[in-house]
C-alpha cells in the first residue's frame, strides 16, 4: 500500500488551513427575534481544495459565505482567510480583501455580470479596479474566457448568453485578480444538470489551472460527484463529510466532524439503523473507538457501530 502524508494531513484538515472557522456563530436579531444562524460552525480548508458545503434551506450557507466574502460579521467565535482575520480587518484591508483575495460567484446570473458590458469587459472590470495595467487586462480577459471554455462568448453581453454561459464567464470575472479562494453561493441553482455540469468543470479548471482554493455551497446533494470532498452543514453547524477517492478508488468515505472540544454528531441514519438514544457505550479499542448501544444490561447489548 502507498502512502501520500500530504493528502493524509490535508484529508485530516490539519496543516495550515486556507479557510478557518473555530466556533462560528451569527445571531440575526429583527423586531425583538432572534434567530442563530450559525450556531458554533468549526470548518478548515486547505490550500487547493475544492470542496462543496450541502444544508437544507436556512441552515446556515449563505450566513457562511456572508462572513467569508468580507461583507459580513460573525457575532462570536474566529474566522481567518488566507492570513486574514476576518474579526480584525479594518476599512483598507477589508477593501483589499474583498478586491484581491476572495472572488464570488452568486446564484442570480444578473448579480455577477453588468448587463451593458459584454463577456471580455465583465472580465476586465474587477482588475480595472485592482489597477492592473491597462495593456495586460484584455489579453488575461481572453485567457481567463478560454480557461472556462466560452472563449467564444468574449464579444456578447449577458442578455447574449445562455444561464450556463453566463456562470462561466462569472467564474472567469470572480478569477480575473488571482484571488486565492472562490466563493460559490448555489452556482447552479437556476440550470439544468447539463449546464450546471459545465459550471462546475469551470470552477475545476479555476482550481487545478489557476490554483484557486474553491468553497462552494448548495442545497443539491448531487453536488458530491463534482467535488471530492463534501461537507454537511445542519442547525449552523457543520455535522458530517464525505471524501470521494481516497483509500477505495472510487469509493467513499464518511467522517464525523470533531470540534475543539471533541464532540461530534452521528450521521442520523446511524444513529437510526443502530438505534442509538441518550447515550452510547464507547469501548476504546488498539487503533479505534466502538460505538454500542447502551441497554439495560451493559452485558446484553448486542448492536453498535465501531
Ligand atoms: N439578515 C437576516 N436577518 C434575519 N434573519 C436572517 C438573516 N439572514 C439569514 N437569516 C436567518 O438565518 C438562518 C440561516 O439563513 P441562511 O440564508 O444562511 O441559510 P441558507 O442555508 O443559505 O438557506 P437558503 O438555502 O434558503 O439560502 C435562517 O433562519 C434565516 O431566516
Amino acid at each position: 500500500m502507498t502512502t501520500d502524508p500530504e493528502a493524509g494531513r490535508r484529508r485530516a484538515g490539519e496543516g495550515d488551513p486556507l479557510i478557518r472557522c473555530d466556533n462560528l456563530v451569527r445571531i440575526f436579531r429583527t423586531d425583538g427575534v432572534e434567530v442563530q444562524a450559525l450556531q458554533g460552525l468549526d470548518l478548515t480548508v486547505a490550500d487547493g481544495e475544492m470542496t462543496a458545503l450541502v444544508g437544507a434551506s436556512g441552515s446556515g450557507k449563505s450566513t457562511l459565505l456572508g462572513i467569508l466574502s468580507g461583507l459580513d460579521l460573525p457575532s462570536a467565535g474566529r474566522a481567518a482567510v488566507a492570513g486574514h482575520d476576518l474579526l480584525a480587518m479594518g476599512r483598507r484591508e477589508r477593501l483589499g480583501y474583498r478586491r484581491r483575495t476572495v472572488g464570488f460567484i452568486w446564484q442570480q446570473t444578473a448579480r455577477n455580470l453588468l448587463p451593458h458590458l459584454t463577456a471580455l469587459e465583465n472580465v476586465a472590470l474587477p482588475m480595472r479596479y485592482a489597477r492592473s495595467p491597462r495593456g495586460q487586462r484584455r489579453a488575461r480577459a481572453d485567457e481567463l474566457l478560454g480557461a472556462v471554455g466560452v472563449g467564444h462568448c468574449r464579444d456578447r453581453r449577458p442578455a447574449e448568453l445562455s444561464g450556463g454561459e453566463q456562470q462561466r464567464v462569472a467564474v472567469a470575472v470572480a478569477a480575473a485578480n488571482g484571488p486565492r479562494v472562490l466563493l460559490a453561493d448555489e452556482p447552479t441553482g437556476e440550470l439544468d444538470s447539463t449546464s450546471g455540469a459545465e459550471v462546475f468543470g469551470a470552477l475545476r479548471r479555476a482550481n487545478e489551472e489557476l490554483g484557486a482554493t474553491i468553497l462552494v455551497v448548495t442545497h443539491d446533494t448531487q453536488v458530491s460527484e463534482h467535488v471530492r470532498r463534501t461537507i454537511r452543514i445542519r442547525d449552523g453547524r457543520t455535522s458530517a463529510e464525505t471524501l470521494r477517492g481516497g483509500a477505495a478508488e472510487g469509493g467513499a468515505e464518511e467522517y464525523a466532524v470533531l470540534d475543539r472540544v471533541g464532540r461530534l454528531q452521528l450521521p442520523r441514519e446511524y444513529v437510526d439503523r443502530y438505534r442509538l438514544r441518550d447515550r452510547v457505550r464507547l469501548t476504546p479499542e488498539e487503533d479505534h473507538i466502538g460505538v454500542w448501544r447502551a441497554g439495560a444490561d451493559d452485558d446484553e447489548e448486542g448492536e453498535g457501530a465501531s
